[in-house]
C-alpha cells in the first residue's frame, strides 16, 4: 500500500492524529500539511490511497482542503479514499462531512471522526474565547479518540 496523508491542522490536533495514524499503517506512508501539498495531481497518480484529515472550525474544514478536494475531485475520485474530521461537536459529524466534502469523495470511503482537542494555551484570542465558551457550554473536555484511529487504520488497510 502506496499512502498519502494530506491534513489540515490550525493546533496541531488533527497533525498529531494524522501522524497516529501513520504510525499504524503499513507501507509507505508519505505525511503532508495540506499548505506544503503540491498543486500538481501528477504527484498524487503516484498513490493507491490518499486520505484526508481536516479539524472543522465554524462547521467548516480548512478553506485550501475544501479547495484541494474541488481541484482535484476526479482524480481523487480513482483513489482508495480516507476521510477523518477532529472536531469538537462529534454529533453534528455527518452535517460536517456533507457540507464539506463532494459525494463522489465520501461514496466508498472510509469515513471517522477522530475527536478533538482544545488546546487552548496555543490559540489566538478570539479562538481561546469561542473555545472557552463552548467548552462551557459543553461541560465536557475534547479528547482524541485512538480506539477510532486505529479503527480507521484497520478498515482503510483493507479497502
Ligand atoms: C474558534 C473555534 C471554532 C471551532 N468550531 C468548531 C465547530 O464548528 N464544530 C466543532 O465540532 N468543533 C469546533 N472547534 C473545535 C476544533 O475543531 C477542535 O478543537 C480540533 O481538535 C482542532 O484541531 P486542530 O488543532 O488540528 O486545528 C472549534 C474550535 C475553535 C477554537
Amino acid at each position: 500500500m502506496n499512502t498519502m496523508i494530506i491534513y489540515a491542522s490550525r493546533y496541531g490536533c488533527t497533525a498529531d492524529c494524522a501522524q497516529q495514524l501513520k504510525s499504524r499503517l503499513s507501507g509507505s506512508v508519505s505525511l503532508t500539511d495540506i499548505d506544503r501539498v503540491s498543486k500538481s495531481p501528477a504527484d498524487l497518480k503516484d498513490f493507491d490511497t490518499i486520505i484526508l484529515g481536516s479539524s472543522i472550525y465554524i462547521g467548516a474544514v480548512s478553506k485550501k482542503m475544501k479547495a484541494f478536494c474541488k481541484a482535484n475531485e476526479s482524480l481523487l475520485s480513482s483513489k482508495k479514499i480516507g476521510i477523518f474530521l477532529c472536531c469538537g461537536f462529534q454529533e453534528q459529524f455527518e452535517e460536517y462531512l456533507s457540507s464539506n466534502f463532494p459525494p463522489s469523495l465520501r461514496k466508498n470511503a472510509v469515513i471517522k471522526c477522530f475527536g478533538g482537542e482544545a488546546r487552548t494555551e496555543k490559540m489566538k484570542a478570539f479562538d481561546k474565547l469561542i473555545m472557552k465558551a463552548a467548552m462551557k457550554r459543553r461541560g465536557e473536555t475534547l479528547k482524541i479518540s485512538s480506539e477510532n484511529i486505529e479503527c480507521f487504520s484497520k478498515a482503510i488497510q483493507v479497502l
